[in-house]
């Protein structure tokens, strides 16, 4: 008896175990419990009767001076532990380096999709699949050096060749931070282990089964070869359960009412339904939705990735919608021709609310009125868990605008409200729309209106924070959405801000603004409180990331990038670790 073995993993997995689980805690889903606990299981019921088979030949052995003594099928239980907590490990990485993406942009659709290009290579990946098992399946009869590598790859070559012909699309397409590294990083981690490992003789492979050749000095080539196929295993598992998720949850077409947590069978069901079902113009509206976002609001996009997958989707195409309304008014060459943008808009949302409508109508009516590049925004809008009057006042609010062009808008501070209300209000109140669509609440009616209020507030504070930041930006387009008032009191008019937006005395009102922001967002934040617990976090995220500019904007030397203040990636990152912790 002895506890060296038990040592290596109080020594070194456990410890990675215990940070990964610290780092991903506020992220934990169920989903993402049942999918460790799905893989775990599959590893350690696959992995018994073959290791059990390696201990029996004798072609590794495990001293007893070495293990604590309790065995399974002759395997010592630090080895069982082993492949749960190798699988835990290296899931969870996985996880936390696959939240960024949204994965479902990397489905595709068409027929076109499983032929040519993708055809060639899944056969690829399959036929290099089957040639290594053929050649570990001579290896074993041989009984010689090459033992132990047959063994692995015999083992370990049918599992991959079927996530491999049910995933390949995802396994490739993915960014390499989801697949690559996932497999890597543990891999070389566990090759430092094993090489200490087999050093002190805590294992031992039989020499007449191996080649006797080392990566480096201590590591021998079937153990690096073994780590690097079982952690391949864990992602493609991964990967594949992720690739079945996708196309569940994308689909409302296919699988109208996902469970949360998916049974196997019907991951499988999802997995093997052909590309050609899938619905290629939702994809191009999601893919769009995400360069978007990407591209034009970091706050948001960071905020974006701490959501639950269904509403991500949702609130991703709410966004498009919302950037790209607000862009084609704000982009008309003229005043005309961004009213003629909203009276578009607006018949738009008739289309699509009118009890008589068919998506055809509107389909048409946007693919003729519409740029291309706008109109998947436009016809992927989740209208239906959305109701029409906050996209009407939304709409009024940009027409309010266009008012610009004649005269200053904002007069007082109920100006500047109601402005603010109507394009700012409306969007937090259509989020919760969507968080109260996917996860109904039995709150009653007036305490949900009381949340909705408090969203419109919280609204109200990040457009005042989004003007204060926007000033200089906002004048060189001719628009001042400081008070007049306020320009009086400190001894500027209208021109001379829109002249000079950088004069002294405007930070004092820059600050001013900054102020009514933040006394607003301690009003409403408690509310969040009160959304249903799986939009929380992920809501309070996106709320800090904005606040977080004004904050930045209230401190002396804030950078700034295009004319705006910019919070630098480091800070926005820890700002949503912190908010996902408090
Ligand atoms: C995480 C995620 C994907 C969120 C998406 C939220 C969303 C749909 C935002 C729409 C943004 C948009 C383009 C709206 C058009 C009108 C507009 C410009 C509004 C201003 C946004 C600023 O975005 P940005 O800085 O990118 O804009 P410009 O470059 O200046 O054009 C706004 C400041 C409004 C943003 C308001 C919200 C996201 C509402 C926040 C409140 C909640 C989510 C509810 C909180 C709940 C409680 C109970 C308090």
């Amino acid at each position: 008896m002895g506890f060296d073995y038990a040592l290596v993993h109080l020594k070194y997995t456990i410890p990675p175990a215990a940070l990964l689980t610290l780092l991903y805690r506020p992220l934990f889903t169920k989903l993402d419990v049942y999918k460790i606990a799905f893989l775990v299981a599959i590893a350690v019921v696959a992995t018994i009767p073959w290791d059990s088979y390696l201990i029996r030949t004798r072609i590794w052995s495990y001293p007893s001076y070495v293990i604590v003594g309790p065995t399974l099928l002759e395997i010592p239980l630090e080895e069982v532990f082993f492949f749960v907590v190798q699988t835990y490990n290296t899931s969870l990485l996985y996880l936390i380096l696959s939240k960024p993406t949204f994965q479902p942009v990397y489905l595709h659709a068409g027929p076109d999709a499983s032929r040519g290009q993708w055809r060639t290579k899944r056969l690829a990946g399959q036929t290099l699949l089957l040639v290594a098992i053929a050649w570990g399946w001579r290896c074993i009869k041989e009984e010689g050096p090459g033992t132990y590598a047959g063994l692995i790859i015999v083992w370990a070559g049918p599992f991959l060749l079927l996530l491999w012909s049910l995933a390949y699309q995802f396994i490739l397409g993915l960014p390499w931070t989801n697949t690559v590294v996932p497999i890597m990083l543990p891999t070389l981690y566990l090759w430092v282990v094993d090489t200490l490992a087999l050093r002190r003789g805590t294992w031992v492979i039989t020499a007449g089964t191996k080649y006797g050749v080392h990566l480096w000095d201590g590591l021998e080539i079937e153990e690096a070869l073994f780590f690097f196929i079982t952690n391949t295993l864990i992602v493609f598992g991964q990967l594949a359960f992720d690739n079945a998720l996708a196309v569940l949850y994308t689909f409302p077409h296919l699988f109208a009412t996902p469970p949360r947590l998916p049974s196997p069978a019907l991951l499988m069901r999802a997995l093997l339904t052909p590309c050609s079902k899938y619905d290629g113009a939702r994809l191009t509206g999601l893919k769009e939705a995400v360069h978007r976002l990407k591209r034009k609001s970091r706050s948001f996009y960071l905020a974006s990735s701490t959501f639950p997958a269904l509403l991500r989707a949702d609130l991703l195409l709410l966004y498009s919608f919302c950037r790209v309304a607000d862009d084609l008014v704000d982009n008309a060459s003229t005043a005309r021709e961004a009213q003629e943008w909203i009276t578009k808009l607006h018949k738009f949302l008739d289309n699509v609310y009118s009890d008589t409508g068919s998506s055809l109508v509107v389909s048409e009516h946007v693919r003729s009125h519409f740029p291309a590049d706008t109109q998947s925004a436009l016809l992927q809008l989740p209208a239906a868990k959305l109701s029409p009057q906050p996209l009407r006042d939304l709409l009024h609010g940009f027409e309010m605008d266009l008012a610009f062009n004649t005269a200053p808008l904002i007069e007082t501070d109920e100006d500047l409200r109601l402005y603010s209300e109507r394009v700012a209000g409306t969007v937090a109140q259509m989020c919760i729309q969507l968080i109260f669509q996917l996860y109904p609440t039995n709150l009653p009616t007036e305490e949900q209106r009381k949340i909705v209020a408090a969203g419109n507030h919280m609204g109200v504070a990040l457009q005042y924070i989004n003007i204060a930041r926007d000033i200089c930006v906002d004048a060189q387009i001719g628009r001042v959405y400081l008070p007049l008032t306020w320009l009086s009191e400190v001894g500027l008019s209208y021109d001379a801000v829109l002249k000079h937006p950088d004069h002294v005395q405007i930070e004092s009102l820059r600050m001013r603004l900054l102020d009514k922001a933040f006394s607003l967002y301690e009003k409403a934040t408690g509310a969040i409180q009160k959304l249903p617990s799986e939009a929380r976090g992920p809501i309070r995220v996106a709320v800090e990331s904005y606040m977080e500019i004004g904050r930045t904007l209230r401190e002396d030397g804030y950078v700034v990038k295009a004319g705006r203040a910019t919070v630098p990636r480091w800070r926005r990152v820890m700002v949503a670790w912190r908010t996902l912790n408090k």
